[in-house]
């Protein structure tokens, strides 16, 4: 019998190859030639008959190896029945396994779709190392950042990776209600608390109740609803508008704000000690131009996204437009880039968007950032427009001007992305 596993046969040891057991013959292996396919037969994620002695095995190594990577061991007098009883279990067990690697792969690439977080810069990445430490603690979670920046995005992921994920996660925005309504909209009604509660209505805390609540933008919150936010926080029950029952409640409070807390609490528009009840663990999350190497994934990620809203001609962002988001300072941030990028993909008339579908005023960019190939690329285009532009698109025209071969002219429309038509052409064609 020879080996099915030789150093040069590891084409056969792919996970989708249809074979679903292997054999290995002991006696055409040695020790080392067992290492060195180890990692190999590791990654053909099925069960491994071997073949040969115990004897075979009486190298230490060689039993670690044998012991991790097979599934039976059989003498090479075995007989053809027993091997193939043998190998019917071992494919039944490669099957189940194969299932459950499948399931395991489904659930990891739904989590990771779930709240979409793109970050590849070592301030995301301290931001999603953070989100997984506080999120195994249920304690109340203060997020401050920029607007835009992902600061619901943040509580919903600690929401997802904390132990009440199977639990509602609430979101409300406190600066967003008419002062009257936040009461009932936090706390809930009974029926004929006030003119107009026809129902009993259930608070956002309550239908919180097992999860998480986000309170955004906390600073926002009426001086005399922090004292009603505070004793929920303190005797973890609430009571209705217009109710006497003390209702206990199981939430994790999670409050966000831009605005600067502290210096409310100084100015008496915040109470301190909800400023302190809430603000046990701290997360900041990082304004877009403070991780700017994102930008361009971003982008893309929501260009993407988007796909289905765009034209079918349009292929993605010039040079010019990346390098104009990239100087761009992003006040509203991940908010802006995204209605930008999604304007611009149906404001297009090129192949590659351009800094002016994405609305951006050059004037108003960083120039020191800019680097003498973006100068370039900018006047080249600058001028090969001015050129079609002043010779109604007629392209022997706009090479003579330029001084420059037909050829040319057409391959400067590619790069830069320009479509060979006047642009109230395409835009009616
Ligand atoms: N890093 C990121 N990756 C992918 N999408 C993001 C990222 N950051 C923010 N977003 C998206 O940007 C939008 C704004 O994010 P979010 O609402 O979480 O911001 P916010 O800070 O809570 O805003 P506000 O202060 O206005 O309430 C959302 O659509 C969110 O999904």
């Amino acid at each position: 019998m020879h080996p099915l596993v030789s150093p040069l046969s590891d084409c056969r040891l792919q996970p989708d190859d249809p074979c679903r057991v292997g054999i290995m013959v002991l006696e055409d292996l040695s020790c080392q030639d067992l290492r060195h396919l180890e990692p190999l037969i590791l990654k053909s994620e099925r069960p491994w008959i071997a073949v040969g002695t115990s004897d075979q095995c009486d190298d230490p190594e060689m039993r670690r190896i044998m012991a991790h990577l097979s599934h039976s061991l059989v003498s090479p007098q075995v007989d053809l029945l027993r091997l193939s009883i043998l190998m019917e279990h071992a494919a039944e067990l490669s099957m189940l396994q194969q299932r459950d690697r499948e399931e395991q792969r489904m659930s990891a690439a739904a989590e990771d779709s779930e709240y979409e977080f793109v970050g590849t810069t070592p301030v995301m990445w301290n931001l999603f190392k953070t989100i997984r430490k506080v999120a195994v603690v249920d304690a109340p979670v203060f997020i401050s950042g920029e607007s835009g920046t992902g600061k619901e995005l943040t509580a919903q992921a600690i929401h997802e990776r904390s132990t009440r994920s199977r639990q509602p996660f609430h979101a409300i925005n406190c600066g967003a209600l008419p002062e009257h309504l936040i009461q009932s909209e936090l706390f809930g009604h009974e029926k004929g608390a006030f003119t107009g509660a026809s129902q009993r209505k259930i608070g956002r805390i309550e239908a919180a109740d097992g999860g998480t609540l986000f309170l955004d933008e906390i600073g926002d919150l009426p001086l005399e609803l922090q004292v009603n936010l505070l004793r929920f926080l303190e005797m973890r029950c609430i009571q209705r508008v217009g109710g006497l029952e003390d209702i206990p409640v199981d939430v994790r409070i999670v409050a966000a704000t831009h605005v600067n807390l502290e210096l409310a609490v100084k100015e008496g528009r915040f109470r301190e000690d909800l400023y302190h009840r809430l603000n046990v663990l701290q997360v900041q999350v990082p304004a877009l131009r403070e991780h700017s190497e994102d930008i361009e994934i971003l982008a893309r990620f929501f260009f993407e996204r988007f796909s289905c809203e765009k034209a079918s001609c349009l292929k993605g962002f010039s040079r010019e437009a990346l390098s104009v988001m990239q100087r761009y300072h992003w006040p509203g941030n991940v908010r802006e880039l995204i209605n930008r990028v999604r304007r611009a993909m149906v404001m297009c008339e090129n192949r590659l968007i351009q800094p002016e579908d994405l609305g951006i005023e050059r004037r108003g960019l960083n120039r020191h950032q800019i680097t003498l190939e973006e100068v370039r690329e900018e006047a080249e285009r600058d001028a090969l427009l001015s050129a079609l532009g002043r010779n109604k698109y007629r392209v022997n025209a706009a090479a003579k001007e330029l001084g420059v071969s037909r050829v040319t002219i057409y391959r400067l429309l590619d790069k830069h992305g320009i479509s060979r038509t006047p642009p109230q052409e395409a835009a009616f064609s």
